[in-house]
C-alpha cells in the first residue's frame, strides 16, 4: 500500500555511531541485499558487513530487523547502526536509495506510526518536541506524554461527554417526558467538572509554556545601565558591544544561554529613552516588542546614578506588564550608590555588578524557572492542542443553554461538536462509539 522510506535518524556530523532507518514492505529485501545475508531474524542485533550497489564493502555495522506489526511504525523496519561521521551513513543511505527506496519526509516515520495506530497525535507531538526540549523539566513532561498522559486525559474527557450525550440521545427518544432531575444534575455536574478541568489545564499550559518552548528573558533599562555588559557576562563572552556612550545598542540581540537546567533565550535590548535618532527609535520600538514577547523581564537600573525620568519610564513599563515575571536588578554595585531605590522596593531589587558578580541574579532566575517547572500538572504542548480544548470548552458552554430549555437536539449537536474537538487532539472522530456507549450504559428495551 505505501512505499518504503528511509532516512538517517541521527545528527549529521561527527559522532561515534549513526543510525539509518528503513520502513515499509521492501525493508527486509533491502537488508538482505546490502548485508548479503538471508534468514535475517527479527529483533536480533546482527553484526554484519554492508556493501554498496557495486559490491564494495562500506562498513561493519549492527543491523536490526523489526517485522511488522511489531515495530515503531507498525511496518517492516530495518535499522543499520553504522560507524558515525559524515561519509558512512550517507553511503549506506545512497545504497538504499539506489535500490528504489524513497527518502522519508520529515516526521514521516512518526506519521506512519500514527496511521498504523502505534501512537496517537499527542504521543507523536511529544516525540517531536522532546528532541527540541530546552530543559530537564520539559523532557519529563514530554516523557509522560509519550507514555500517554494527555491521551488518557482526552480519553476520559471524551467518555464524560459521551456519557452526557448518551443520556440526551435516550431522552430525545422519550421526548414527551421531562428530563428527570437526577439526570439533569448528573449531566450538568459532568459538564461543569470537565469545563473546570479544561480551564485548569489551559491555565497551567500558558503558565508553564516556557518549559517547553524555552523561556525568553529580556534585559531592559534606560541607556548605559549595563544591559549589554550583563548579557556578555551571562554568556561568558563579549557578544555585544559595550561602551560608556548612551545608546550603544541599536538592535535587539538574542542568544541562548544555560541557566541551571534550563536553556533560555536571552535578549539584550536598546536602552529605552526619548530619542530623535531614526535608527535608535526603531531599536527602541524593538525593545518594546521584546517587553511584550518576554516571559521574564530583567529590569536593570544603574546604582551609581540618581533615579531619573528615564528610570521612571522603565518602572512604569514593569508596573504595567501582566503574565510576565519581573526581576529588578540594580547594577554597578561595585560603585558608590547614588540611586534612590524607594520606588523599586516592592520588586525586591537585587544588587548586582555585571563587572564584579551577579550570582544573586542567576540564583533568582534558577529559582523562578524551578518554581515554574515544579508540579505534576498536565500540560498542553502545542497551540493545536490548546485550540482544540478551547473549542471543546466553548461547545460545552453552548450546549448548556439549550439543555436548560430542554432542547435536547441542540444540546446533542453542541456536545457532538465538543466530542469532535476533544477527540481531534489524539485521533479523528469515530461516530460508532457514541452508539456503543448508548447501548453499553442503557437498557433501551425498557
Ligand atoms: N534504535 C532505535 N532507538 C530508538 C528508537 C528507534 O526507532 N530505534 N525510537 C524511536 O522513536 C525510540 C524508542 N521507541 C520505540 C517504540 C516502539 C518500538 C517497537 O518496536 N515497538 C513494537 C514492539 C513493542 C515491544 O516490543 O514492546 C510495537 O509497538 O509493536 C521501537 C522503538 C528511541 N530509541
Ligand atoms: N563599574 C561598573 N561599570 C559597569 C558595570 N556594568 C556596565 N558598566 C559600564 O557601563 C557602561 C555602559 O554599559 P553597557 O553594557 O554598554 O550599557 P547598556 O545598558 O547596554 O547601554 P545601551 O546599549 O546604550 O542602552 C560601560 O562603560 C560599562 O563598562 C558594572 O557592573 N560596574
Ligand atoms: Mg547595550
Amino acid at each position: 500500500m505505501t512505499d518504503t522510506i528511509t532516512a538517517i535518524a541521527t545528527a549529521h556530523g561527527v559522532s561515534s555511531i549513526s543510525i539509518i532507518r528503513v520502513s515499509g514492505k521492501d525493508s527486509l529485501a533491502v537488508a538482505e541485499q546490502i548485508s548479503k545475508k538471508n534468514g535475517i531474524k527479527p529483533r536480533y542485533a546482527h553484526l554484519t558487513s554492508l556493501y554498496n550497489q557495486h559490491n564494495e564493502l562500506i562498513d561493519q555495522a549492527i543491523m536490526i530487523y523489526f517485522a511488522a506489526p511489531y515495530s515503531f511504525t507498525g511496518e517492516d523496519v530495518v535499522e543499520f547502526q553504522c560507524h558515525g561521521g559524515m561519509i558512512v551513513a550517507q553511503e549506506i543511505l545512497d545504497t538504499i536509495l539506489a535500490s528504489g527506496v524513497r527518502l522519508a519526509e520529515p516526521g514521516e516515520f512518526s506519521k506512519r506510526a500514527f496511521l498504523n495506530g502505534k501512537i496517537d497525535l499527542t504521543e507523536a507531538e511529544a516525540i517531536s518536541r522532546l528532541i527540541e526540549a530546552k530543559s530537564v523539566d520539559a523532557a519529563k513532561i514530554l516523557a509522560k506524554q509519550m507514555k500517554g498522559e494527555l491521551k488518557d486525559f482526552v480519553e476520559e474527557s471524551r467518555e464524560a461527554l459521551l456519557r452526557s450525550l448518551a443520556y440526551s440521545e435516550v431522552m430525545i427518544d422519550y421526548a414527551e417526558e421531562d428530563i428527570p432531575d437526577d439526570i439533569m444534575t448528573s449531566i450538568l455536574s459532568q459538564l461543569d467538572g470537565l469545563t473546570e478541568k479544561i480551564e485548569q489545564v489551559v491555565e497551567a499550559s500558558h503558565r508553564r509554556r516556557g518549559l517547553i518552548e524555552g523561556f525568553k528573558v529580556a534585559i531592559i533599562g534606560k541607556p548605559n545601565v549595563g544591559k549589554s555588559s550583563l548579557l556578555n557576562a551571562l554568556l561568558s563572552y563579549e557578544r555585544a558591544i559595550v561602551s560608556d556612550i548612551a545608546g550603544t545598542t541599536r538592535d535587539t540581540i538574542e542568544e541562548q544561554v544555560r541557566i541551571g537546567s534550563h536553556i533560555i533565550r536571552l535578549v539584550d535590548t536598546a536602552g529605552i529613552r526619548e530619542s530623535d535618532d531614526t535608527i535608535e527609535k526603531i531599536g527602541i520600538e524593538r525593545s518594546m516588542s521584546s517587553v511584550e514577547d518576554a516571559d521574564v523581564l530583567i529590569a536593570l537600573f544603574d546604582g551609581s546614578r540618581p533615579f531619573d525620568g528615564e528610570d521612571a519610564k522603565i518602572l512604569s513599563i514593569i508596573e504595567e506588564v501582566e503574565d510576565t515575571h519581573v526581576i529588578v536588578a540594580i547594577n554597578k554595585s561595585d560603585l558608590e550608590k547614588k540611586l534612590d531605590t524607594a520606588l523599586l522596593e516592592r520588586f525586591d531589587p537585587l544588587e548586582v555588578s555585571a563587572k564584579k558578580g551577579f550570582v544573586k541574579l542567576t540564583d533568582a532566575l534558577k529559582k523562578l524557572f524551578d518554581s515554574i517547572g515544579e508540579g505534576e500538572e498536565l500540560m498542553l504542548i502545542s497551540t493545536r492542542q490548546i485550540e482544540a480544548v478551547e473549542r471543546a470548552k466553548n461547545a460545552i458552554m453552548e450546549a448548556k443553554e439549550p439543555l436548560a430549555r430542554g432542547e435536547l437536539e441542540f444540546f446533542s449537536y453542541h456536545l457532538q461538536e465538543a466530542v469532535k474537538a476533544i477527540s481531534s487532539i489524539s485521533k479523528p472522530y469515530e461516530n460508532e462509539e457514541i452508539l456503543d456507549k448508548m447501548f453499553g450504559e442503557f437498557c433501551l428495551g425498557k
